[in-house]
């Protein structure tokens, strides 16, 4: 197939706010690939490579030295090799070797599919939000139902590999997916709640509730002496939290894999800012903040796959070979002492609390009623759009943000919102390092942001407005912290903001 009609379809779905238009375009482009084309092609189409990151910057890319042609031949199969050798180049003259192959290629291109190419390269086409479009098209194309799709690729965290096995195994080659010690699965997540009262009465009573503790996420996988540890969006950090590591070894078991929070406490046992747990992924600076886990599941234990049972008998495997590692957590408590468990996670330093419905399996990468946050405060994650230049005491940093939220469909993030408040000093001065990297354009008073960052934000609440194209805005937004562990992807939907209106 001709790399164009990628370029083509990419552009569609792009242009079209109808989640039916888009699986539409992305069914017959599926279908009408051949088999080798279907990981590359899925994998692009989400903005990934196949390859991998092969770490090739932006400016790079708008440098080299190629006219590009009107009408191009260049075919999937063609970009899919030479990206493949661009990957595998290394050592001296690598860097020459690369920009040459890159040049011959775009010699070759059209305008749009070098725009195309340099996007999918650079990390901008990455669409996370696709994915739900994406796993619908290829149940379509491969005229299967939706849902043994959706579970092949919660389980392997791989579109690409999911439409493969769909297009050319069918149901059965989907059902192989299974959990496997040392591979990521998608976590689970939680739905805001109304209130502690709301949840635990929705759920009957027949919940756990546990400290929401404010770290970040990892799942630890075990197989004998072998151990992976991963972050919310599957990136292995077991290099880098050896204490872990260490930690999850001593454990009685021999294979497991856990799902919890990790975070690093102060001398007096108070949770440390996340910021400081954050930077012990992957930072060699900050070794000597020693993290702790907080395991709150546990998905296989020895030999036995526990996704599909209850959560009670999770917390059975959790307890009996991590009894003293278990996140502080009731099972059934009646209401009041619900109530008092809230306070006492608050008292101590964290965010609140979750409510988990005991008889609910582990539903990877979604997020539904079975599992629900109360936090004291309303808080949103969204996209950084911009940045408007400081005026008075914050002149020369980069200050007021432009807030998106994200469009379900995979669409550009919607404007709800701007605020310059919570911004530290620190904040100011890494925004102003930062921001310029990630520009896509920029006017006199605000510098334009490719949608990559994300940032949690805290209001009061939000209103109707004429302004803002999404129709709602704001109120009294406040930047709590960046969210290094989150991709846009991850960032609260437009339909999330909404659900905040009064009434
Ligand atoms: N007891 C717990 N059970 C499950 N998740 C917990 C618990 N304590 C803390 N967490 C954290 O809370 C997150 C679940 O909330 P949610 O599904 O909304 O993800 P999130 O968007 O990262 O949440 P938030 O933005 O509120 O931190 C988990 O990803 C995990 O990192």
């Amino acid at each position: 197939m001709l790399v164009s009609r990628i370029v083509d379809t990419s552009r569609a779905v792009g242009a079209t706010r109808s989640r039916k238009v888009k699986i539409e375009a992305l069914r017959t482009l599926l279908a009408d690939l051949e088999p080798e084309e279907v990981e590359p092609v899925v994998a692009w189409l989400s903005g990934e490579l196949r390859q991998g990151r092969i770490g090739i910057g932006w400016r790079t890319l708008a440098d080299l030295p190629a006219t590009p042609v009107d009408h191009s031949t260049v075919t999937v199969a063609e970009v899919d090799g030479l990206l493949t050798e661009v990957a595998g180049t290394s050592g001296s003259g690598s860097t020459e070797r690369r920009r040459t192959l890159l040049t011959d290629l775009f010699t070759r291109t059209t305008p749009d599919e070098r725009d195309f190419l340099v996007r999918l390269l650079t990390g901008d086409l990455r669409q996370g939000a696709l994915e739900g479009i994406m796993t619908d098209a290829i149940a379509a194309a491969a005229a299967l139902p939706v849902e043994p799709v959706r579970r092949a690729f919660m389980l392997s965290g791989r579109l690409p590999a999911t439409a493969t096995a769909a297009l050319s195994g069918g149901v059965e080659a989907l059902g192989a997916f299974r959990l496997e010690v040392g591979r990521p699965i998608r976590p689970m997540l939680a739905s805001p709640a109304e209130s502690l009262a709301d949840a635990w009465t929705e759920l009957g009573g027949d919940v756990s509730v546990e400290y929401k503790l404010d770290g970040a996420r990892i799942q630890v996988h075990r197989n004998g002496d072998e151990i992976h540890i991963f972050t919310r969006t599957l990136r292995e950090i077991t290099g880098s939290v050896p204490e872990l590591v260490e930690l999850v070894v001593g454990l009685p078991c021999e294979s497991a894999v856990f799902d919890g929070e990790t975070l690093a406490l102060t001398d007096s046992g108070r949770p440390r800012p996340f910021q400081e747990t954050m930077s012990r992924f992957g930072a060699e600076s900050a070794r000597e903040l020693l993290l702790h886990p907080y395991f709150f599941d546990c998905l296989h234990l020895d030999g036995i796959d526990l996704l599909d049972a209850p959560l009670e008998q999770r917390l059975d495997a959790l307890e009996t070979v991590a009894p003293q590692h278990r996140i502080p957590g009731l099972r059934r408590p009646d209401a009041d002492t619900a109530a008092t468990h809230f306070d006492d996670a608050l008292a101590a330093g964290h965010e609140g609390v979750m409510v988990k419905s005991l008889s609910a399996p582990y539903a990877a990468g979604r997020r539904g009623r079975a599992w629900q946050k109360v936090k004291p405060e309303h808080t949103l994650d969204l996209v950084v759009l911009g940045a408007e230049w400081g005026y008075g005491r914050r002149t020369g940093y980069l200050s007021n943000l432009h807030l998106g939220a994200r469009d379900p469909d995979g669409g550009d993030p919607i404007m709800v919102g701007k605020t310059f408040k919570g911004l530290t000093d620190a904040l100011l001065q890494w925004q102003t390092d930062e921001f310029p990297r990630h520009e896509r354009a920029r006017d006199s008073h605000t510098v334009f942001l490719h949608p990559r960052i994300v940032v949690e934000i805290e209001l009061d609440g939000v209103q109707v407005s004429s302004r803002y194209p999404g129709g709602v805005a704001l109120r009294f937004a406040r930047v709590l912290r960046y969210r290094p562990d989150k991709d846009p992807a991850d960032a609260d939907t437009i339909g999330a903001v909404r659900a905040l209106l009064p009434g």
